[in-house]
C-alpha cells in the first residue's frame, strides 16, 4: 500500500517572490489526490518540494518519518526511491527506444539482470497499453503514447508515491479520458499514493479521492473531492466552472474595483448548484480499489465537520443510482 505524505506549514519563496505560505495537508496513503490552481500558483514547485528537489524555507514534508525538507540528504535520497515521477512532456530520451527509456531507471538504480529488467519493463508497458510499441522512438509515437510511456517509466521501480505533473497537457479530450481511466486502473492495481497536478476540469471531476487548490500564495482548501466540487468559495467555484467572472484574473488576482464592478453587473450569478459527477471506477477485470474502501471509512469519520452540500454529495455517491456505489 502507498505511504501517507504529511505536509506541515510549508512556505517557499524565490528571493523576494513568495510562492505559497503555510501549506499543510495530508495525502492519505494509497488515495488519489489532485492539486488545482491557476497557472503560476506554484503547483510544480509544490511537487518538487515534496520530493525534496526544492527546499522550502519553513515547514516539513514527512514520509515514513523522513522530513524531505530538513533531514540529512542521504535519508532524502533514500526516501526518493519510493517515488515515481511523471513530468509534463514525458521527459523521454529522444534517441532511445521506448523500451530503453522505460528500462533506464532500472539500469541506473538497480543491479537487476537484463532478463529481469525485460520482464518488469514489458509488464509496465502492458499496464499502460503500449505493447507492440516498445521498439519505437519517442518521436515516432503520439503525444498520448509518450505520456503513457512516461507513466510506465514512473512505475518500474515499484513506487509507493506517484507524482504526475499535468499528465493531460497536450492531449485531446478523448485521450485525456483514457488517461483518467488509466490512472484509476493503476491505482486499483498498485495502491500507490498519487498526487496529480492539473488544470483539467474533467480529470479533477472524475479521478481523485481528494482535491486541493492553490491560489494567491495560499492553499485555499484540501479535502474529499466532494468538498471542492460543491464549494461556494468564489475562487474554487470560478475555477471549476471555468468562468471569467470571479477573483481569478488573467495574471492571477483581479483588483478590488474590477471585482466590485462584476458584482454590480451580477457577475457569476446564475451558475446555480453544481452537480457532482461520479468518480471513475476501475475497468472491468481490475481489482477492487482498496483506497476507495479506506477512504469511505476515513470520510465517514469526518462527516460531521463537512459542509452540508459535500455530505449530501458523498451520501449520493454511495447509492447505486448515482453510479458511484462501492462494493
Ligand atoms: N527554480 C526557480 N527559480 C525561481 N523561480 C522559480 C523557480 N521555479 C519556479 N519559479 C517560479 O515559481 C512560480 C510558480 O511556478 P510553477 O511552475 O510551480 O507554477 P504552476 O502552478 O505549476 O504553473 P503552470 O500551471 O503554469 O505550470 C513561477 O512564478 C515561477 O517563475
Amino acid at each position: 500500500m502507498g505511504i501517507e505524505v504529511v505536509v506541515d506549514g510549508l512556505t517557499k519563496s524565490f528571493g523576494r517572490q513568495n510562492i505559497w505560505q503555510n501549506v499543510s495537508l495530508t495525502l492519505p496513503a494509497g488515495e488519489v489526490s489532485v492539486m488545482l490552481g491557476p497557472s503560476g500558483t506554484g503547483k510544480t514547485v509544490f511537487l518538487k518540494s515534496i520530493i525534496g528537489l526544492l527546499k522550502p524555507e519553513q515547514g516539513r514534508v514527512l514520509i515514513n518519518g523522513v522530513d524531505m525538507v530538513n533531514s540529512p540528504e542521504r535519508e532524502i535520497m533514500e526516501t526518493r526511491k519510493l517515488f515515481g515521477l511523471m513530468f509534463q512532456d514525458g521527459a523521454l530520451f529522444g534517441s532511445m527506444s521506448l523500451f530503453d527509456n522505460i528500462a533506464f531507471p532500472l539500469r541506473e538504480h538497480t543491479r537487476k539482470k537484463e532478463s529481469e529488467i525485460r520482464r518488469i519493463v514489458m509488464e509496465r508497458i502492458d499496464i499502460v497499453g503500449l505493447l507492440g510499441a516498445e521498439g519505437k522512438l519517442p518521436g515516432e509515437i503520439s503525444g498520448g503514447m509518450r505520456k503513457r510511456a512516461g507513466l510506465a517509466r514512473a512505475l518500474v521501480l515499484d513506487p509507493q508515491i506517484i507524482l504526475c505533473d499535468e499528465p493531460d497537457s497536450g492531449l485531446d479530450p478523448v485521450r485525456t479520458a483514457y488517461l483518467s481511466q488509466l490512472l484509476i486502473d493503476l491505482n486499483a492495481q498498485i495502491d500507490a499514493t498519487m498526487l496529480i497536478v492539473t488544470h483539467n476540469l474533467d480529470i479533477a471531476a472524475t479521478v481523485p479521492d481528494n482535491m486541493g487548490m492553490l491560489f494567491c500564495r495560499n492553499l485555499v482548501t484540501f479535502g474529499p473531492r466532494e468538498v471542492l466540487l460543491t464549494s461556494e468559495v468564489p475562487v474554487v467555484a470560478q475555477f471549476l466552472a471555468g468562468r471569467r467572472e470571479g477573483p481569478i484574473g488573467m495574471s492571477e488576482e483581479k483588483d478590488a474595483a474590477t471585482l466590485a464592478a462584476e458584482q454590480v453587473n451580477g457577475g457569476g450569478a446564475g451558475a446555480g448548484p453544481r452537480t457532482v459527477v461520479p468518480q471513475l471506477e476501475p475497468s472491468p477485470g481490475m481489482p477492487v480499489r482498496q483506497a476507495a474502501l479506506r477512504r469511505r471509512e476515513r470520510v465517514a469519520a469526518m462527516m460531521g465537520q463537512l459542509p452540508q452540500a459535500a455530505r449530501t454529495a458523498i451520501l449520493n455517491s454511495y447509492t447505486p443510482t448515482a453510479g458511484g456505489a462501492r462494493p
